[in-house]
């Protein structure tokens, strides 16, 4: 058993924020060995796993953590016939969490990332990983190859969760651009001709974490450059200007379901569909239009985690490539996308987005039609299971 360093220990035990207002939502097809690795930062938390694909297949949660563990069955049994909106054997499945939890905060992340600076939480942590076919033996810590310790500028271990909740618990600065990245955090303020009228900011309904080692490419670019490691660690938080559309990667994902829950719709994909991989990329362009009319934030950057395994390009390139070409018609509509004033919540929001989808992206391609009927299905059900009122305080649901 691989040892996590004490003061790292120490460190995340100190301070599991939010510990009763966040679940961590991780969608899986394989086993969850890599929740070792975080077991420092994740076992206060509780975990809504989202078991993709056969569902007679028992997947092993280590000793220890508190989750509730959902398989197509259960999605089937719980929703009837609106299951029909959540995608099967795509990682896309990982909304249903969003929609069963009870709290106020997800976290989303997938079962192949892990806390970039592996050395630095556990000595051996490489060595583990290579065991669990993880890692190749002789990978060095994309940061720190020598293997010491590495701490972020205040000295402290990196925690990628503690780094989200204070990303979703500190304002953004959607309307004006401030030059020196996040004022908010430590360190950083308002530069000059920053307007004093803007400084208070707006409410952050997500935080955009990163990747380190194997960057989150579409398959084109994986084939062109199959060997890129992305080793540079960028030490900001930006907050994405009102107006502007940007790919949400639901790889390392925080967001405020009270705030923007119903918009994380990660759309229909994977099996019997004419597309996958863009099922973070769907619920990031509603996310940010309907973020922008309502006055919201979201912001990328810190927190990064580390990203083992590249999965097949030409798989991916399968379930890529309809959405290669559509997209150059899907960016324009979300550009171009409004909403009327009487939409003052976020469902109303959807619902107007879902409308001006079967009207003008039907046009593209049945499939748009089918997804615009999906996104109100999805907000059926969610209404269904967070009746309007409901306390965020209700406790987890059953394992
Ligand atoms: O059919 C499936 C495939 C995968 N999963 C789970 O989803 C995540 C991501 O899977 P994986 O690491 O294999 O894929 P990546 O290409 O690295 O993922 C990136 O692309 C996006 C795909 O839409 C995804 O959000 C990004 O992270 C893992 O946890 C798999 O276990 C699944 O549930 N069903
Ligand atoms: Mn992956």
């Amino acid at each position: 058993m691989v040892e996590p360093a004490t003061d790292t220990i120490a460190a995340t035990r100190l301070v599991p924020l939010l510990k009763d207002e966040l679940d961590i939502v991780i969608p899986t097809i394989r086993n969850l060995d890599f929740l070792e690795m975080w077991r420092p930062f994740f076992e206060p938390y509780h975990l809504i796993i989202v078991q993709d694909g056969d569902p007679s297949k028992v997947i092993k949660v280590p000793e220890g953590f508190d989750y509730e563990l959902y398989n197509r069955n259960d999605i089937n049994r719980i929703l009837g016939p609106k299951a029909s909106c959540i995608s099967f054997k795509d990682s896309a499945c990982r909304c249903f969490g969003y929609m069963v939890s009870k709290k106020k905060y997800i976290f989303t992340i997938d079962d192949d990332c892990f806390i970039f600076m592996l050395c630095c939480v556990f000595r051996d942590g490489f060595d583990l990983l290579c065991d669990l076919g993880f890692l190749d033996f002789g990978s060095v810590c994309v940061i720190c190859a020598d293997k010491s310790v590495a701490k972020d500028p205040s000295g402290k271990a990196i925690n990628a969760l503690e780094q989200h909740i204070k990303n979703i618990l500190s304002p953004s600065t959607p309307f004006f651009f401030n030059t020196l990245y996040d004022p908010y955090r430590d360190g950083a303020d308002f530069v000059r001709g920053y307007p004093f009228s803007l400084r208070e900011g707006a409410p952050t309904a997500v935080s955009h974490g990163l990747w380190l080692n194997i960057p989150d490419y579409d398959a084109p670019t994986q084939l062109v450059k199959p060997l890129e490691r992305n080793t540079r660690y960028v030490d900001a938080v930006l907050t994405i200007p009102k107006g502007t559309l940007f790919p949400m990667c639901g790889m390392n994902l925080c967001f405020d379901r009270d705030l923007i829950g119903p918009a994380m719709y990660f759309g229909l994909m994977g099996d019997g569909q004419p597309i996958g991989r863009y099922d973070d990329m769907w619920a990031g362009w509603c996310t940010k239009v309907i973020c922008d009319h309502l006055g919201l934030g979201v912001k990328t950057g810190l927190p990064y985690i580390y990203h083992s395994k590249a999965s097949n390009p030409f798989v991916n390139l399968k379930k890529e490539y309809k959405g290669i070409f559509w997209q150059e018609e899907i960016i324009p509509f979300f550009q171009a996308a409004t909403l009327s004033k009487d939409c003052t919540s976020v469902q109303k929001c959807y619902i107007e987005l879902s409308k001006q989808v079967k009207e003008k992206l039907g046009k593209v391609d049945p499939y748009f039609d089918k997804l615009a009927d999906a996104m109100v299905t999805w907000i059926e059900a969610w209404d269904e299971l967070n009746p309007s009122g409901a306390s965020a305080k209700v406790s987890n649901g059953k394992a």
